[in-house]
């Protein structure tokens, strides 16, 4: 029981600090955040903060000194140079939003599905990601200019599409990167949807990156609807940041000051863009836990709605859970053949049994669990056979049907601990989502439920584990956290995968307790996929032999481990370790070999 004793942290919510309160202590992104504050606030209020029409000529008042009646003086037509500049604020300040929300939109969706997705969509917006950062920008913008004219609006939207391919290689390669975490398969596992997965777990990961590219977008957005008014090419008959450098650069000789606001202006706002973006994914990062691998998740389980599956025509006989025909799986390969791993097995598992699916490694255990619950990775599929589960084959089932009995159940207990949580969240939000979703309960009485399940799988601090994030407890109990999650929603069928391997030799022992405990009171049927006869041993009663994709010998545990007949079960048990097996006492060259019946076994 060493994993319960584990104790956390004294504040489990370190990481509770606010976004404000974190953002309110980086000294740079306060500052920064301040001025941008003052920007917008002084664009809209610009009719306060000035009389003068920024668009207004005074004859007199052309080239004026700043101070007489004009706070930073007049232009070369007289205009009002403070009123200008508080004017076009508004102007750039828009424009950059509009050109960062088209290309976050575009960019940010697509780059989502292509990552998350792939197939053909990938394929097509990654070719129109690269033709798009194939052209030359501004020269697109000065094209587009003969189309839709000098409307600096859509200049800025077109910029904002040529921007979203940028964001779109961004978000695609986070996404790809994350969409094969284990605890993202845990959370399909547990029966969440795509889009629910996308919101809670992968968006997350995304946020970071896109804040920082969005910072560098609303700059570059600025600068470049700066230089194309600059030029002459915008719409002069509003006050903008760019033809103000335009007028100041004409008469930079007779009244230099005309140039430096606006430079000022774009400088210090692309500048404090930046800063704040830095700032805030800083933020964002701390406050969103630490993010360092962790364990094991767990699905959740079966309605405890005994009416479930109104189909109430089990297969054949009446405590037959799941019955697996012939079941073939195999793999795409790059020359377009088709690799076969799984070569037709059959297999059954009743209320209240636990069968053992024993073999080396490789021989593919994991790949037919994976399939049973149509959970195999990119490229794997079923290619032939039936998985019979209360009537349905679920090898045929649609993804949308297989959501809900996923997690609902079927739930799913994976190997290693430490990778299937997410790091961002914590234990207790990560037991409250599934059970919200599968048995309908509020956050409230989700939260009560995960507490309970968390002291019924042998925790004794279950509100602070609740609290507590999934780098602040020990392996075992991340299993017993994702052995919890698993049975959230009394599942029918458990798949544990090598639920021990990963953990503590003094800890599998606790774990198997559990098992075998959680297996009596819920009266669950146990697919247990390990390569320990020990364990088989311990908890099964039944077990199939599997090598090389082949079920070599099955029986009940005790009939395989008295009379087993393949050669392949004869060469497992050799494997084990026993006092006859193991290596002699040294001795030293001189002194003779001890016979293997005198090896100490104490
Ligand atoms: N993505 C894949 N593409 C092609 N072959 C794969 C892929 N994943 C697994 N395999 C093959 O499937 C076979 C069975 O793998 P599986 O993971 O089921 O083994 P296992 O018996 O569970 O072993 P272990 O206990 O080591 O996980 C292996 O030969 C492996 O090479």
């Amino acid at each position: 029981m060493s994993d319960l004793t584990t104790t956390l942290p004294a504040d489990t919510r370190s990481a509770d600090a606010s976004l404000a309160k974190r953002l309110l202590r980086d000294p740079l992104g306060l500052v920064s955040l301040v001025f941008l504050v003052v920007v917008v606030l002084a664009a809209v209020l610009a009719p306060l903060l000035t009389q003068h029409d920024p668009t207004v000529a005074v004859l007199g008042d052309v080239l004026a000194d700043p101070g007489d009646g004009h706070l930073l003086g007049g232009d070369s037509a007289g205009r009002d140079v403070f009123a200008r500049l508080l004017y076009g604020s508004r102007f750039s300040l828009l424009g950059a939003a509009l050109a960062l929300g088209v290309a976050v939109v575009i960019g940010g969706l697509s780059g989502l599905v292509a990552g998350y997705f792939g197939r053909w969509f990938d394929t097509l917006s990654s070719g129109a990601a690269a033709v798009l950062m194939a052209l030359p920008g501004m020269v697109v913008l000065l094209a587009a200019r003969s189309v839709v004219g000098t409307s600096a609006w859509w200049a800025m939207a077109i910029f904002g599409i040529l921007l979203s391919a940028s964001v779109f290689r961004l978000v695609r390669q986070t996404v790809q990167s994350v969409r094969n975490e284990l605890y993202v398969d845990a959370a399909r596992v547990a029966g969440l949807s795509d889009l629910r997965i996308i919101f809670r777990h992968v968006l997350r990961v995304v946020r970071a990156p896109i804040i920082i590219q969005a910072g560098f977008i609303a700059s570059v957005a600025i600068a470049i609807q700066a230089g194309l008014e600059f030029l002459g090419l915008g719409d002069m008959s509003i006050p903008t940041w760019g033809s103000m450098l335009n007028d100041g650069f004409a008469r930079i000789y007779q009244q230099p000051l005309l140039i430096l606001w606006p430079s000022l202006m774009i400088a210090l706002v692309c500048l404090a863009l930046t800063l704040v973006a830095n700032s805030l994914r800083d933020a964002l990062e701390s406050t969103s836990s630490p993010r360092r691998a962790v364990a094991p998740t767990s699905p959740d389980g079966a309605s405890g709605d005994a009416t479930a599956s109104a189909t109430n025509h089990a297969a054949d006989d009446a405590g037959t859970l799941l019955r697996v025909e012939g079941l073939r799986v195999g793999y795409a390969m790059p020359d377009g053949s088709t690799k076969e791993i799984v070569h037709g097995i059959d297999l059954e598992v009743r209320r209240g049994e636990v069968v053992g699916l024993i073999g080396e490694s490789g021989s593919g255990k994991t790949q037919s669990a994976f399939a049973i619950m149509k959970l195999l990775p990119e490229g794997g599929g079923i290619l032939g056979g039936r998985v019979l589960w209360k009537g349905h084959d679920l090898a045929r089932l649609s993804e949308r049907d297989m959501t809900r009995i996923r997690g609902k159940e079927i739930a799913y207990v994976p190997q290693e601990p430490m990778s299937n949580l997410d790091p961002s969240f914590t234990i207790g939000a990560q037991l409250v989502e599934p059970m919200r979703v599968h048995l309908g309960l509020s956050r409230a009485q989700a939260r009560t439920r995960a507490v309970e399940l968390l002291r019924r799988v042998g925790i004794n601090q279950p509100e602070r584990v609740f609290r507590a994030y999934p780098h602040e407890v020990s392996g075992g109990m991340a299993q017993r956290v994702l052995i919890a999650g698993a049975i959230s929603c009394e599942p029918e069928l458990l798949v544990a995968d090598e639920p021990t391997t990963a953990l503590d030799v003094t800890v599998q022992a606790d774990i198997l307790d559990l098992l075998r405990s959680l297996q009596d009171d819920f009266d669950m049927g146990i697919l247990l996929v390990t390569h320990n006869f020990g364990v088989v041993a311990d908890l099964c009663d039944r077990v199939a032999v599997m090598r090389e994709g082949d079920i070599v010998e099955r029986g009940s545990t005790r009939d395989i481990f008295v009379h087993h007949e393949h050669p392949y079960t004869t060469q497992l048990f050799d494997a084990i370790l026993t006092p006859e097996n193991t290596r002699q006492p040294y001795r030293a060259p001189d002194q003779p070999t001890t016979p293997h019946t005198e090896v100490s076994t104490s």
